[in-house]
């Protein structure tokens, strides 16, 4: 079975599509690459995939189970297995909670229906120093705010706060991307590692056909909310790629 499936999922706002029969899917353990140009629909497809936008049409299934539609109420316990880390860390960490504090909020929001294996979370003090150590920060930073931490500190916490129950998914909506040449490089290490150590699969998002093709197993092309190809890391420079595939190529 696949980690996710979406299937003929379309999209509009005010009659126009933005998403146009999107199909694909994510196999368990792979790094799945999304590229497209500003406005072709990455974000809209993620936040459609979150439970955050309504699909118009088609299907969305994770692990299986179908997830689209579902209201909050009956999408929690799918919070678990699916979460989002989104490219400013900044906007996604409450300013005025300390770093323990914002690790712990999903792993106490889904209450009952997390079941820990990898993190022991004998204690919560004990799982904000897992968390922490999962993504190589120290132990001392739990006491902090987030203006304290620097900008490839605070997308390690988002990194996390996003693992801390054990995801089956990570949305990785360009997650480097506001981020200094060296932090993006060891973020994309870390989701490298965690990925690998957690049996994690990723949907990742990026403008940055390096870091995409670094990363990914397979990467798929948006154009126009339409998904024009889709192919394996190794047949990037094919000379089967579609024509829109070959430009992005060439203006990199
Ligand atoms: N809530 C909304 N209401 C109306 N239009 C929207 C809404 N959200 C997105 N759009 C439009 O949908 C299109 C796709 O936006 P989206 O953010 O998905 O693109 P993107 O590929 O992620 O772009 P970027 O790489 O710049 O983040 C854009 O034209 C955008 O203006």
């Amino acid at each position: 079975m696949n980690a996710m499936l979406v299937k003929g999922v379309t999209k509009q706002f005010h009659g126009r599509p933005v998403l146009n029969d999107v199909s694909f899917e994510l196999e368990k353990g792979e790094c799945l690459g999304l590229m497209g140009e500003s406005g072709s629909g990455k974000s809209t497809l993620a936040r459609c995939i979150m439970g955050m936008q309504r699909v118009d049409k088609g299907a969305i299934r994770l692990m299986g189970e179908r997830i689209d539609h579902l209201s909050d109420r009956k999408l929690r316990p799918f919070r678990k297995r699916l979460q989002l880390v989104l490219q400013n860390p900044a906007a996604a960490l409450n300013p005025k909670k300390k770093i323990a504090d914002s690790l712990l909020d999903p792993y106490l929001f889904l209450g009952k229906h997390v079941r820990l294996q990898h993190f022991s979370a004998v204690s919560e003090s004990l799982l904000v120093k897992e968390l922490l150590d999962a993504v190589e920060l120290p132990g001392e930073l739990a006491a902090r705010y987030p203006h304290e931490l620097s900008g490839g500190q605070r997308q390690r916490v988002n990194i996390a706060r996003a693992i801390s129950i054990e995801p089956d998914v990570l949305v990785l909506d360009e997650p480097t991307a506001s981020l200094d040449v060296v932090s993006q490089a060891s973020i994309l290490d870390l989701l490298t590692d965690l990925k690998e150590e957690l049996g994690l699969s990723y949907l990742f998002i990026s403008h940055d056909l390096a870091a995409l093709h670094e990363m990914s197993d397979r990467i798929m092309v948006m154009k126009d909310g339409r998904l024009v190809d889709n192919f394996h890391r190794g047949d990037i420079f094919s000379p089967n790629r579609e024509t829109y595939t070959k430009e992005l190529i060439s203006i990199f």
